[in-house]
Parts: C-alpha cells; structure tokens; sequence
C-alpha cells in the first residue's frame, strides 16, 4: 500500500523562513507510519531526518540530527522511546496506543529533569474524533446512562483502543464535577463479561471486525430518549493533520500534552 498524498488542512500552518523541523519517524514501516512518511516529507517546513523500522536503534535518531521523534510503534516499546527522547532533549509526538495514567506519571517525572522538552502523547490524532470526545464529554453528564462502542479493524493489537480510554476519561471527569452519579445497571449475572470492561467507571466494548478502520459511538440515553456521538476513520489519512498539526506545536509546549485537544482552541 503507498499512502496517499495528505490534504492540507487549516488546523496547522508553516511558520514563514523557519528553520525546518527535523522529524524521526519510529515505526516507518508501519501502517500510520506510511502515511506519516508521506505526509512529513510532503511539508515544506518539515524535514524527515530519519525512518526507523523495528530493528533500528533508535539512538539512530540522534544520529540523523533529528530534533523531533514521531513515535507510531507498539505499546510495549513506546515508553522506552519517549524515555530516550526526552533524556537527549528530543521533543516527541506519540501517537501510540497504551499509554496508562501510570505511563503518564513515569513520564512526567522524566520530563521533570528536562524542563525545555515537550512532548505530546496523542490517542487520537483526527480533529473529528478530538471533537466527538469533547462533545461527548459535554452532553454525557445531561444523561443518566452513558456507554462506549469502539469498533476497530482487526489487525489491532491493543482493547480497549486509546481513543475510548481517553473518551471515557473525559467523560468521567465532566459527570463527576457536575455530580451525576453511576449509569443505572441491574445486571448481577455476567460470568462472560457481555457488559464490557469498566474504564473510569464507563463501560466499554470493543468490536474488532474485517473491513472497518476506526469507529467509535458514545452511546448517552436518558427517559424516552437516546443522543449518539459518533466518529468514523475511513482511513489514516485522518490522522496527518494532526500529525502536522503536533510537530509544529510541540516544541512551544514544554512539558506533557495529553490529548490533542490540548493543541486546539475548543472552547
Ligand atoms: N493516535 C492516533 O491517531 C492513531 C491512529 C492509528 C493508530 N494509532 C496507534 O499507532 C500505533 C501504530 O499503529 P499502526 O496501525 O501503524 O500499527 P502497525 O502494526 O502497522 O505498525 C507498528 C509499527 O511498529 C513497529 N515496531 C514494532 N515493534 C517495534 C519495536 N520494538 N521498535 C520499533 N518499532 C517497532 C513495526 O515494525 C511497525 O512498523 C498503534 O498503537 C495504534 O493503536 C494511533
Ligand atoms: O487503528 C488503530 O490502531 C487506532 N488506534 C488508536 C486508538 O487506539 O484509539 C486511534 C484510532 C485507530
């Protein structure tokens, strides 16, 4: 598969006459990476230094002259890379899957001895999913019931996907500021776990299914009435914009970024 040429979109523009962003790309050969290569050398203010497949060392990084590290791996090796990154003052974008609140903390703590390093840790790079969890958030608490469905291709390794474990985590925390309680459930009898995983309190069920890519539906239902919030990936050519969009912000964001919410001006 080549991954097509990525659409520009006006989340994200060039800063005029600056000097290029120098990106590594770990986990080029990937799916999302394929499309990452295309889309960083397809910018005019971005440089692909580096494309680093699952053999590469990615000290090699270093060794290109990268000053960002663009990790698209597997969640077993990610930490480990932004460890790296941040330890040789690399800025990084991640859009990895699994990174636990408790990854999260370790990290934090990593990026505490290097101050001037930012990194943004991404679960979903498309604009219209970031949207979908923001709109989702808002309404969830003006609702008694609350669930997830995330519905992925079945090439996928991790459940639940990120996008839901962040979904759910929004959604949470904007139900318990505003007090609402539990979703009513009756169910005693679930020997199979047909009710889905807990995530903050949210059920959540994941389909894995040929054909489609990435879904997701919020399901909210209150007397009488349902809303459903729902994103479709057709493919990852979704994701470039906000790709772009973390490259160009990240170094201007020192610390930890989680979510690219943080990047965009949603209220
Ligand atoms: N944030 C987002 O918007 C978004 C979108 C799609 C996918 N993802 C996530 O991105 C990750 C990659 O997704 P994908 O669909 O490209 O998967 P993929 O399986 O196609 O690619 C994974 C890549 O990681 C590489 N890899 C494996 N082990 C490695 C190692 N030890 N060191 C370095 N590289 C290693 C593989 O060689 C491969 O190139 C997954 O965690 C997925 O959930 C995130
Ligand atoms: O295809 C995948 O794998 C995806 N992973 C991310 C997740 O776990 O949420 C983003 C959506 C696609």
């Amino acid at each position: 598969m080549t991954a097509p040429e990525t659409e520009s979109r006006t989340v994200s523009r060039p800063e005029p006459n600056a000097e290029p962003i120098r990106v590594a790309i770990l986990g080029a050969t990937g799916k999302m990476g394929r499309y990452a290569v295309a889309a960083v050398g397809g910018a005019p203010d971005l440089e692909l230094v580096a494309e680093l497949g699952s053999r590469d060392p990615v000290s090699a990084a270093l060794d290109a002259g990268a000053s960002h590290l663009l990790d698209l791996t597997v969640p077993q090796v990610s930490p480990d890379n932004v460890a790296f990154a941040v330890e040789h003052g690399l800025h990084a974008v991640v859009g990895t899957s699994g990174w636990s609140a408790e990854r999260r903390e370790t990290l934090s703590g990593q990026l505490a001895a290097h101050p001037e390093v930012g990194v943004l840790i991404a679960p979903n790079f498309s604009v219209g999913s970031v949207l979908a969890s923001a709109f989702a958030a808002k309404a969830a608490r003006h609702f008694p019931s609350v669930e997830i469905i995330e519905m992925h291709h079945p090439d996928k390794v991790d459940a639940p996907s990120g996008t839901a474990v962040r979904t759910a985590g929004l959604i949470a925390d904007a139900r318990q500021a505003a007090g609402v309680g539990a979703s009513p459930d009756a169910t005693t009898h679930d020997p199979d776990g047909s009710r889905g995983a807990l995530v903050d309190g949210i059920r959540v069920h994941a389909v894995r299914l040929r054909g489609l890519e990435a879904h997701q539906e919020v399901l909210m239902g209150g007397p009488g009435e349902q809303l459903v919030v729902r994103h479709d990936a057709f493919d990852r050519g979704a994701y470039m914009p906000g790709v772009l969009l973390g490259l160009r912000t990240v170094a201007s964001r020192p610390g930890l970024a989680y979510g690219l919410d943080a990047y965009l001006d949603l209220d």
